[in-house]
């Protein structure tokens, strides 16, 4: 009994990193100044690709007025 209940815990799906609304999934590529990631509107289920990206380096090539947060 104590076994199965172990692997049912283990079996089960790791949590997902969340940003806001969104469950980040994996990585599905990566450009100079950003990581793009899988992700899913939990409000609405709709798949997207999540850019992150990488402050310090937006700031050293001066591309901040590029960036618009939506
Ligand atoms: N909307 C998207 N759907 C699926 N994959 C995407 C999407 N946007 C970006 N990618 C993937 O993420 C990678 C990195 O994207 P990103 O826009 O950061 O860089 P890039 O424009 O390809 O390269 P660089 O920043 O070096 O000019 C892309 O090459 C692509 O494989």
């Amino acid at each position: 009994m104590k076994t199965v209940e172990i692997r049912r815990r283990i079996s089960q799906p790791k949590v997902k990193r969340r940003v806001g609304k969104y469950e980040v999934g994996r990585t599905i590529g990566e450009g100079t100044f950003a990581k793009v990631k899988f992700a899913i509107n939990s409000e609405t289920g709709e798949p997207v690709a999540l850019k992150i990206l990488d402050k310090e380096e937006v700031l050293k090539h001066k591309m901040a007025e590029q960036i618009r947060r939506k």
